[in-house]
């Protein structure tokens, strides 16, 4: 596609995402844009004045040189007065604009599905919501200020300067063709540049993100070297085109800058040459060097301003599919219903989005209400993949998926989040204070609830150890708690609502056997109308489960009481003896 028509369909398709928003913010647009023009008109005044004021000192026209000195204060006041407003109202439009853009696409990942969020990368996201949101903010900004002053610079500088010396048009046409064929082609080679940036923006991003989250791992590992080289090799690459970007600027400034110079100079010949037939030309070449540098200020303005869009464009295209984006799962709305918690697995068969083969294949089983339900099976052979599918994290491709005899896919999103907790192996507990993850869990949690949910989840001893209790403070990404402390804070969370379905993927992990057997007391004791399904690598932790599920390649190999398995399940046998003769040897050690 050609330079000029590529932009043209790119202003189309982002002057769309961008339309809704600046019609909110009509009124100090409208206001800024006038103050602009206002602004422009003063800046083109001012040489006509001098020129006057000029001609009336030749003259020794005491009276009209204080008259036209009044004007132009009066006009430079207008410029500064036009100016602040200018600014002030360009602000507000452009951080409005880019407040409510940012908040639109927080609440547009608020509603997108796992595979949606799996589908842009966390990262991804991130950069959208604040790097490129910033690049709109700074176009808008300079479009307030500057875009709508340009075209009325351009052609009042025009005007004026062929009216001030008309025999000097093919001067200024001359200076034009040259300095907007400089613009064009410095605009060009910069646009493509500005795209790469930020790609390679995304990239620096995901890396130092992943760095961050896996400082252990990587400390651990004594990875720093080959992380600093992964980042260094993507900050280089996007050096190096921020250099280039740098190289095209420093030719073209100049360059725009030496023919206007040239052109000052040209002129100031010419006049001077031909001053004895024109005597007149001499108030006005002062005044039409001005209109010279205005014209030349209008095109560079035009030039950088339309480099930056290309930058600004690229954001707002990025922007544009986030919002127009449809989840791939909307879960229905409508009022919370207590479910009963009968589990039931209809001849499941789920593919991971962009894969080609199924991760789990024909699955069917059935839990009574209060039942506990273990999954075991060697690492990969899908059971957290069965175990998200219950919340419908992601939908299945063939079979039904029903609890309390209702099929997840009818369930409206509050049933759905209140009646399935899930307690995940890597415990995710976010910045606050206890008492407000615990809440996540029970919007109304009152302190005895918060009490009971820890002593369930056996995390009352170290939470009565901290001075503020349940009001300790949580640090970013849980970094003040151990491991097996922040487990049994994920645990409180999930038992906290009582929930109809209580999924643990393998969240006892961490905590020690002892610790292990009091949490799956409590839950039998306290928790007895509630479905459990527990996930786990070790046999001990299920063993006392009512069904237990033998997953073997995403299949169900085996089902059955720990009694029946040993017995029947060459697999289950397999893992059985494994973890005793484990178990034993650690023992003796
Ligand atoms: N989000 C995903 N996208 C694509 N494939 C996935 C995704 N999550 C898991 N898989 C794949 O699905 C298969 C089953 O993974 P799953 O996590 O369900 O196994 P698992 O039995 O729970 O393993 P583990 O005991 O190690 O946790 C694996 O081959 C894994 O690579």
């Amino acid at each position: 596609m050609p330079f000029g028509q590529g932009r043209s369909a790119c202003v189309i398709i982002t002057m769309k995402t961008l339309w809704p928003y600046l019609r909110r913010f009509g009124k100090p647009a409208i206001i800024a844009t006038i103050a602009t023009i206002v602004l422009a008109f003063a800046t083109l005044w001012q040489p006509r004045l001098l020129q006057s004021m000029m001609n009336a000192i030749i003259a020794d026209d005491q009276k009209t040189v204080l008259r036209l000195g009044i004007w132009l204060v009066g006009l430079a006041v207008l410029g500064i007065a036009a100016g602040i407003v200018n600014t002030f109202y360009s602000a507000k439009t452009a951080v409005g604009v880019a407040t409510t853009m940012r908040r639109d696409l927080y609440a547009q990942v608020q509603k997108f599905a796992f595979a949606d969020i799996e589908q842009f990368s966390a990262s991804n996201l991130v950069v959208r919501m604040t790097n490129d949101v910033n690049q709109v903010q700074g176009m808008l900004m300079s479009v307030f200020q500057i875009v709508f002053r340009v075209p009325v610079l351009f052609v009042g500088a025009l005007i004026l300067a062929l009216i001030t010396i008309p025999r000097m048009w093919w001067v200024i046409v001359l200076m034009i063709v040259i300095v907007v064929l400089i613009a064009v082609f410095g605009t060009k080679k910069m646009g493509g540049l500005f795209a790469k940036v930020q790609t390679d923006i995304d990239e620096v991003n995901t890396i130092a993100r992943e760095n961050l989250m896996g400082v252990r791992v990587v400390k651990s590992f004594n990875q720093e070297p080959q992380q600093i080289k992964q980042f260094t090799t993507a900050s280089d690459r996007m050096v190096d085109i921020t250099v280039k970007i740098g190289y095209t600027f420093s030719w073209m400034m100049p360059g725009f800058f030496l023919i206007a110079n040239l052109t000052c100079v040209g002129v100031l010949l010419l006049v001077g040459r031909s001053i004895g037939a024109h005597p007149s030309d001499l108030a006005a070449v002062s005044s039409f060097i001005s209109y010279v540098m205005q014209l030349l200020m209008a095109i560079i303005n035009a030039s950088f301003i339309l480099t930056g869009a290309t930058r600004a464009f690229v954001s707002l295209g990025r922007i544009g599919k986030l919002l127009e984006h449809e989840p791939s799962m909307v879960l229905p709305q409508g009022p919370e219903e207590k479910l009963t918690g009968s589990l039931e697995f209809n001849d499941v068969t789920f593919t991971y989005p962009g894969d080609q083969e199924p991760t789990l294949k024909n699955v069917s089983f059935k839990v009574k209400p209060g039942e506990m339900l273990g999954i075991v099976g060697a690492t990969g052979s899908g059971k957290s993949t069965l175990a998200q599918l219950i919340p419908r994290l992601f939908d299945v491709d063939r079979g039904t998926i029903r609890i309390g005899g209702q099929d997840v896919r009818d369930l409206n999103a509050a049933t759905l989040r209140s009646n399935v907790a899930m307690v995940l192996q890597r415990a995710t507990l976010f910045s606050g204070t206890i008492a407000n993850n615990l809440r996540q869990g029970k919007p109304d949690a009152t302190l005895p609830d918060m009490r009971w949910a820890a002593n369930v989840a056996q995390s009352a001893e170290f939470i009565d150890r901290l001075d503020a209790h349940f009001d300790a403070q949580v640090e970013e990404r849980s970094a003040n708690f151990s491991g097996g402390q922040k487990q049994r804070l994920a645990i409180t969370r999930g038992v906290i609502g009582k929930p109809t379905i209580l999924i643990m993927d393998d969240s006892t992990s961490a905590l020690d056997a002892r610790s292990e057997r009091l949490v799956q007391d409590a839950l039998n004791h306290e928790l007895q109308d509630t479905t459990t399904v527990l996930i786990a690598e070790k046999l001990s932790a299920v063993i006392r489960a009512d069904q237990i599920l033998v997953v073997d390649h995403g299949q169900i190999v085996a089902a059955g009481t720990h009694e029946e398995l040993v017995k029947t399940s060459p697999i289950y046998q397999e893992i059985y003896q494994t973890q005793r003769a484990l178990e034993g040897s650690e023992a003796h050690a």
